[in-house]
């Protein structure tokens, strides 16, 4: 029988699958019916105004939401029995790792190779080496010994972008990685992924803006209260007013408070 090993290794070749995927957040449903899939390699844009649900569908791959309906299969394996993290950097929406505490640039950085069991382990030469990688593609080598706290939120979010690259993912999940950040982060960014991307790295990233990443975009995703309206390749819309923040965002507020 090869139509069962077949249909297995498709859904290996996939890094992501969203099946009819519905999501509620505080009794609302964020997501309603979602379907996607990205295959290894791809380079995806999830777009679409201000509470479209961009976040959510986002938080619900790497599991940090539930799904009310449907399910989401990373690399083949439901996200409740995904155990191979160390496949996947993600980039949240906002800084947590400044948060009060005080971490320099090279613990925060380091924390991304860490699982929990080996969070005491001292770091091999090869740990050290992808750690130093990380810092010098992000522009950040000569601020490890700072606090994160104490850099702007370009530098931040460059930290955070390093953690997620410090791992060597195939799988990397961005949320707004660019938000707020100067051009020159953006562009250090862009490079860093462009070079992730020649090595065959899935890349999925929400963007209200997406600067020089736009070049690097294969497929965009539009969403809009909680549905996709749009999957396919990008075109002149994922630049256009319709998936800014300021244009759209009442009409989602019209749903929302219905
Ligand atoms: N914990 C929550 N409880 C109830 N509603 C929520 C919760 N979190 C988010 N929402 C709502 O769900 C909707 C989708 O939010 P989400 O953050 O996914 O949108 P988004 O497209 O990422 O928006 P933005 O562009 O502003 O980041 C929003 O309208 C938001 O207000």
């Amino acid at each position: 029988m090869t139509a069962p090993k077949n249909a297995e290794s498709d859904t290996a070749a996939k890094a992501v699958q969203v099946t009819d995927l519905s999501v509620d957040l505080g009794g609302r449903l964020v997501l309603r019916g979602v379907d996607l899939q990205i295959r290894q390699g791809e380079v995806v844009a999830v777009l679409g105004a201000n509470g479209s649900g961009k976040s959510t569908l986002i938080k619900t791959v790497v599991g940090l939401l539930p799904a009310a309906r449907g399910e989401v299969r990373l690399f083949g394996t439901p996200v409740p029995r995904f155990r191979a993290w160390k496949r996947v950097g993600y980039v949240p929406q906002r800084i947590t790792a400044a948060g009060g505490v005080p971490a320099t640039v090279y613990e925060v950085v380091s924390s991304g190779l860490l699982s929990s069991r080996r969070l005491f382990a001292p770091l091999g030469a090869a740990r050290k080496a992808a750690i130093e990688d990380a810092l010098r593609v992000v522009d950040m080598a000569d601020r490890r010994k700072d606090a994160v706290a104490e850099l702007s939120g370009g530098q931040q979010q460059r930290v955070l972008i390093a953690r997620a690259l410090v791992s060597d993912p195939e799988l990397l999940i961005l949320d707004e990685p660019t938000a707020g950040v100067d051009l020159a982060s953006q562009q250090i960014f862009a490079d860093a992924i462009r070079e992730r991307v020649a090595r065959g790295t899935t890349v999925v990233m929400v963007s209200h803006d997406l600067g020089p990443m736009d070049a690097l975009i294969d497929r965009s995703i539009i969403l809009r209260r909680g549905r996709i309206v749009y999957d396919g390749p990008p075109h002149a819309s994922q630049t256009s007013a319709h998936v800014h923040h300021s244009h759209g965002a009442s009409d989602d507020l019209g749903w929302l408070t219905s």
